[in-house]
């Protein structure tokens, strides 16, 4: 059976025509504060495909916000509007967290009086220690590495207003979750959380993840091209560890640096193209739309679902 039947599919022209004129655009100046390590977002990819996407999420947050208040109506309560949550779904390396970001600067440009907030799932990730403890240290990524009942109780808290809601911190500089550090959400309108695991139905939870989400998307990717960025984002965090014993990375920065790419394309090999395999591309066909990038990150193809 075809994979995306289940889609309208567009090129790069074609998704472009939907382009909306009246929306703000975003400056240079802006784009550059987007540019994460090796980022080079153009202007072009903004305007042929982010904003149309947005003009699209314009829409369903529109509408979402009418079946609320349609709903306060029928339960003859008063109207208080619940976040609009978007999951950015994808593999390891293929550009989530860039295009959250992208994202969240153009719905702040479109909504100025709005709060626009992001998170990411890898701080519901154990701990190194933890992860050590259950045997799985090897497996970080994978569904059990997650603590599943923090990110729903989590989800269920910012969904339902239930005041500041904390979460811990992950960084890829230490390769573990932060101690003493934590993200916090504060009352947004709008929540953009990027992760390999938004779009996941856990076996042991009777409440999806999934249910938390107004609109998805996936970033997908040929394989071989999410290696390669998985590889040159290797390159730059070893460039960046050089000076820093506390780095994740430092002994490989020091050391000899084809052992050290040897190493990162087991770990792609064994790890994160297993994952994407097994439990991240499965999940693709219950997004909204399907973001699909070719060499060096320009997306050539656009898919929108039909129907829910
Ligand atoms: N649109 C883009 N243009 C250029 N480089 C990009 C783009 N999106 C992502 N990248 C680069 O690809 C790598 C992986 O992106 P990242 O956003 O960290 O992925 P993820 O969050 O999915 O792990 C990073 O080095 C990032 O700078
Ligand atoms: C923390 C992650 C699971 C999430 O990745 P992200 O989508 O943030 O790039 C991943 O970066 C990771 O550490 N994977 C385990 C194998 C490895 O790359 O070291």
């Amino acid at each position: 059976m075809e994979s995306e039947m289940n889609y309208y599919k567009f090129s790069r022209a074609e998704w472009a025509n939907f382009h909306a004129h009246n929306f703000a655009s975003v400056t240079d100046e802006e784009l550059a504060q987007l540019r994460s390590l090796n980022d080079v977002i153009s202007m072009d990819d903004v305007k042929t495909i982010y904003s149309p996407l947005r003009h699209l999420i314009h829409i369903r947050y529109k509408d979402y916000q009418d079946d609320e208040r349609t709903l306060a109506q029928f339960l003859s309560l008063s109207y208080h509007s619940h976040p609009f949550i978007i999951g950015i779904c994808g593999s390891v390396a293929v550009g989530k967290s860039t295009t959250a970001r992208l994202l969240q600067l153009l719905l702040s440009r479109a909504y100025p009086d709005r709060r626009i907030q992001m998170i990411t799932t890898d701080g519901f990730l154990y701990s190194n220690a933890e992860l050590e403890k259950r045997g799985i240290l090897d497996r970080k990524g994978f569904p059990e590495s997650y603590d599943m009942d923090l990110l729903i109780h989590f989800l269920n808290n910012v969904k339902n207003n239930n005041g500041i809601v904390r979460a811990p911190k992950y960084s890829h500089q230490i390769y573990d979750i932060v101690p003493g550090e934590e993200e916090v959400i504060d009352h947004p309108d709008i929540l953009i959380v990027e992760g390999i695991n938004v779009l996941q139905l856990p076996s042991q939870q009777p409440i999806y993840i999934s249910d938390y989400f107004d609109f998805s998307i996936y970033v997908d990717a040929d394989p071989k091209n999410i290696e390669q960025w998985y590889l040159e984002r290797f390159g730059m965090l070893l460039d960046t560890a050089f000076t820093d014993p506390t780095n994740y990375y430092y002994q490989y920065a020091i050391g000899n640096r084809d052992d050290a790419f040897k190493m990162a394309k087991e770990v792609w090999r064994d790890v994160n193209l297993k994952n994407l395999n097994e439990y991240i591309l499965p999940t693709k066909n219950r997004a909204d739309v399907i973001l699909h990038k070719t060499a060096n990150h320009l997306i050539d193809q656009v898919a929108l679902r039909k129907f829910n």
